[in-house]
């Protein structure tokens, strides 16, 4: 069960821009809940392929969705871990491969309309940041901030180089930077809850913006 009263901080923004790594420092400094609503989308994605479900599928799509368990476990000090049936998949569901599935399978309305109440009972208190594509919009439109966080493409692909390469995965700029115009593509460009800012959002560009000066910015904004 949700708590509507508890405040939500909605992040917004593509594939790059540092959601998650923003949300989960705010989150930390406020002391509150946080969703990191993609992890779900992988979530079913990776569930779908554990299971040869076909992208192109979407009846098989739906039924997953609902036969997929997604927990997050906090570990101290380190990135939560997202358990799929009682299995730890984090690293699996990090991969550039569960990301792409992840924006295709959530194109399906009635995927998107299942995962509504899951994300919606992070609401608790003392207060949620929720990171995604449409926090802002859709799923807590009545959030009290909410942000959309861009960075030139370029820089969106040469962060995800350097995390990737870090992680010892042998990737090319060039493929990272294909695959995430891509990706912005069909997840703006969807008919149902397409990223977008909503129109209350403050926009904050962090193309050469440091990680600790975003999180100050996206601070001052709660704070006011
Ligand atoms: N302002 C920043 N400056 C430099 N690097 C950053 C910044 N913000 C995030 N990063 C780095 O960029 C990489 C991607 O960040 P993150 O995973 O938070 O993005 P995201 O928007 O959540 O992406 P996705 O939607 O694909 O999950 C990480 O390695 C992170 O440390
Ligand atoms: N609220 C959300 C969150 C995610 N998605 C889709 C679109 C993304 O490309 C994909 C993976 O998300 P990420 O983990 O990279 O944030 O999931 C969405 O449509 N709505």
């Amino acid at each position: 069960m949700s708590d509507p009263a508890a405040p939500v901080l909605a992040i917004d923004g593509p594939s790059g821009s540092g959601k998650g790594t923003i949300s989960r420092a705010v989150a930390g400094q406020l002391g509150w809940h946080y969703l990191d609503s993609g992890a779900l989308y992988r979530g079913v994605g990776v569930a779908a392929g554990w299971n040869d479900i076909d992208l192109a599928d979407p009846a098989a799509l739906v039924r997953c969705t609902f036969d997929t368990r997604i927990a997050f476990r906090d570990l101290p000090g380190g990135e939560p871990r997202v358990l799929i049936n009682d299995v730890d998949a984090t690293d699996e569901l990090r991969t550039e491969t569960a990301g792409a599935a992840a924006s295709a399978i959530a194109a399906i309305p009635e995927v998107r309309s299942a995962l509504k109440d899951r994300q919606r009972a992070f609401r608790q208190q003392p207060g949620l940041v929720a990171d995604g594509r449409d926090m802002g919009t859709v799923i807590f439109p009545d959030a009290r901030w909410k942000v959309f966080l861009t960075a030139s493409a370029e820089e969106r692909a040469d962060r995800r180089y350097k995390q990737l390469i870090g992680k010892g995965v042998s990737v090319t700029l060039a493929g990272l930077l294909r695959e995430i115009l891509a990706r912005d593509a069909r997840d703006a460009n969807r008919p149902v809850a397409p990223l977008r800012p909503a129109d209350d959002a403050v926009r904050i560009d962090t193309t050469g913006v440091g990680i600790d000066e975003v999180v100050a910015r996206v601070l001052a904004v709660v704070r006011g």
